[in-house]
């Protein structure tokens, strides 16, 4: 089974859960795609919802396919959100931010009621590290926050993108990240950082495509 049919098959797992006059969290990336073009079709059909984009590139996507979006700030609670991500491990710990959407992305995730990660089988990881942490920064923190990786002996580079909000991200080698809770709390205390790849505590169910059968980490 490829990868993109295991992507496809975990986002139309998730797209059966929305129902009418839900507000659902749209996410970005390759994976987040096929969910999209799925809500998009459900939409044509009568679906009637109001979605939040966690990007420019899916506000765009969306729009282009006919998903009524609406403002973030202008709902209390986000019923559903389906986004990918990076890597994970079978506790719901993940790196997102590879496409540099993480910021948006944790906001919506956090003011989702059920936030459904979808995945091909190669994210399942046993420890986070193997991709590279993005850290959101603001420009003016940029050099100082890379001088403080630095005296961690860490390897970091700036990455070249501007993130929707115009801050810059740092992606950091870590290999392997024995403990993630204190990782992220530990980078949250940097002066200047916005926020980082980490997400904890933020999935719901992920929802996981390996060959043709879906597996769901709860
Ligand atoms: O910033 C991007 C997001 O966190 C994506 O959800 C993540 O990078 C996974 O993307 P893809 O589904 O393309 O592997």
């Amino acid at each position: 089974m490829n990868k993109e049919k295991e992507k496809e098959n975990a986002a139309l797992a998730a797209v059966a859960f929305i129902e009418d006059h839900m507000v659902v969290g749209l996410g970005t990336g390759s994976t987040a795609y096929y969910a999209i073009t799925a809500i998009a079709e459900r939409v044509k059909k009568g679906l009637q919802i109001k979605a939040v984009p966690t990007s420019e590139q899916t506000a765009t996507l969306a729009l282009s396919l006919g998903i009524p979006l609406t403002d973030i700030n202008a709902v209390d609670v986000i019923d559903i959100t389906i986004d990918g991500a990076d890597e994970f491990t079978k506790e719901k710990y993940m790196i997102k931010g590879g496409g540099g959407a993480l910021l948006r992305e944790k906001i919506v995730a956090a003011k989702t009621k059920r936030e459904f990660i979808i995945a091909d089988a190669s994210k399942l990881v046993d420890h986070l590290g193997k991709f590279k942490l993005p850290i959101e920064v603001i420009p003016f923190a940029r050099g100082y926050v890379m001088e403080e990786l630095r005296k961690l002996q860490l390897k970091a580079a700036v990455r070249p993108f501007i993130t929707d909000e115009g801050n810059n991200i740092i992606d950091v080698t870590y290999g392997k990240i024995e403990d993630p809770i204190a990782l992220s709390a530990q980078l949250n205390e940097i002066i200047g950082v916005v926020t980082h790849g980490l997400f904890i505590n933020l999935a719901f169910n992920i929802l996981m495509g390996e060959g043709d059968q879906v597996k769901v980490f709860s």
